[in-house]
């Protein structure tokens, strides 16, 4: 099987190369990067004016298999992956029963396997039944392809425990992919803490309640050697602790997610709960702060945070409905839009920020168009205009607050392992 693509902007962080290239996928390795190709193909996609980058990665998915089939399935969240660029995800862990042992795992691989050609990495929770109490069993989850550990949609409270997990991962040469949020100092907050909140009379969170769990768990990374990775960091003192970490040499990762590099607190429509994710959408200083910091390359990676839930639940109200936003098909042109467009980013930066970086966190070959490699490529037109409308979502979850925003971006087309997964 021979794919060609022609006439793209190709962009690879890995080689540097940015500029109009042919790129020829034979039997799902990508043979050549080369001015021009001319060469007979099974098929040829024209990709003129568009960017061909490296597949993308998302570090950050809720599948929501087995348990909450309701919400999404394996099969439905890989679609949505592949119509948003995404060829490989990471599903966390916070399923019903939890992902915390070889079983589930495998499950999970197995069901991934035989629906899509998205590649599905489960992370394994850090405890049984992300209850805090006990450790799961990390080794044998590792054994069988577990990608990096996780208790996301909690932190682990007891940071003893913890530091057992961590010197475990740094063994066995793992992430530890850390949500950060201190449940003591949550208070019942739904909103972000701030002049709004009081507006609006809801109940907040402060910007307290996810940093001193960032600086907990960058001092337990650095006595332990564990490769530390702080997901969806949305405050302006998470960017200065990573900082502060790198410049110490830690092995410190962070992202930052499409939602809090775009919304503020004041966007905030009290009576649609599609604004209600966890961490919160923070203040103007906040957000500012997490794009310069993703433009100063402090912060590493773009993930979605993809949290599908169903429309009822989500009805609920801002007191009582779930946390959470689907993401997996609002990344891209939210990324171009925001950060692409307006110059925080160059489009190199998108393709390690989304891709090669990610890559990176997890240790695999992928992130990169380097002839030799599997050819996970995503093709995306970077100025077509166009109104997100959640009617057109592969995903179960329409729980979005970005429905009807005009943006730029799209994606033409998603290649995994030499197939065209999603061409639109
Ligand atoms: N982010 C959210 O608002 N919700 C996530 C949990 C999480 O990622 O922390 C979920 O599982 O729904
Ligand atoms: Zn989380």
């Amino acid at each position: 099987m021979k794919l060609l693509i022609k006439n793209g902007r190709v962009i690879d962080p890995a080689s540097g190369k940015d500029g109009q290239y042919d790129v020829l996928v034979v039997d799902g390795t990508i043979k050549k990067v080369a001015k021009t190709i001319e060469e007979e193909a099974d098929n040829v996609l024209d990709a003129k004016d568009c960017f061909v980058m490296p597949g993308l990665i998302d570090l950050h998915v809720h599948l929501r298999e087995p348990g909450f089939e309701y919400k999404e399935t394996i099969e439905t969240g890989c679609r949505a992956a592949a119509s948003g660029g995404f060829t490989t995800i990471v599903a966390m862990p916070n399923t019903k029963p939890v992902a915390d042992s070889k079983e589930i795992i495998q499950l999970v691989q197995q069901k991934a396997e035989s629906c899509s050609k998205v590649n599905v990495l489960q992370a394994g929770a850090i405890t049984k039944g992300q209850l805090g109490q006990e450790l799961a069993d990390i080794e044998g989850m590792v054994s069988i392809g577990c990608p990096a550990i996780s208790e996301d949609g909690k932190s682990v409270r007891n940071a003893h425990l913890y530091k057992q997990a961590m010197e475990i991962a740094a063994k066995k040469n793992i992430p530890v992919l850390a949500h950060c949020e201190d449940i003591d100092l949550v208070n019942s907050g739904v909103v972000n803490q701030d002049d709004r909140m009081k507006e609006l009379n809801l109940p907040g969170i402060s910007n307290c309640v996810e940093d001193v769990i960032i600086a907990r768990d960058i001092l337990l990374a650095k006595e332990t050697g564990t490769k530390l990775h702080l997901c969806h960091c949305s405050t302006k003192d998470s960017v200065q602790l990573v900082k502060m970490a790198k410049e110490e040499g830690l092995s410190v990762t962070a992202e930052v997610c499409p939602h809090h590099f775009t919304l503020t607190t004041d966007d905030l429509d009290p009576q649609n709960s599609n604004f209600k994710m966890n961490p919160p959408l923070r203040t103007k200083e906040d957000v500012e702060a997490l794009k310069l910091g993703l433009k100063n390359n402090i912060m590493d990676v773009i993930s979605t945070d993809h949290a599908p839930h169903g429309e009822e639940e989500k009805k609920a109200g801002m007191l009582k409905a779930p946390f959470g936003i689907v993401g997996l098909e609002t990344a891209v042109p939210l990324t171009i839009t925001e950060l692409v467009e307006t110059g925080y980013l160059t489009p190199m930066q998108m393709a390690e920020k989304l891709s090669y970086n990610p890559a990176k966190v997890l240790g695999i070959d992928k992130g990169t168009l380097l002839e030799g490699k599997t050819a996970d490529i995503v093709i995306i037109n970077p100025n077509e205009e166009y109104s997100i409308d959640t009617a057109q979502f592969e995903s179960k979850g329409k729980n979005t607050p970005f429905h009807g925003r005009r943006v730029k971006g799209k994606v033409c087309a998603t290649i995994a392992d030499g197939t065209i997964i999603y061409k639109r």
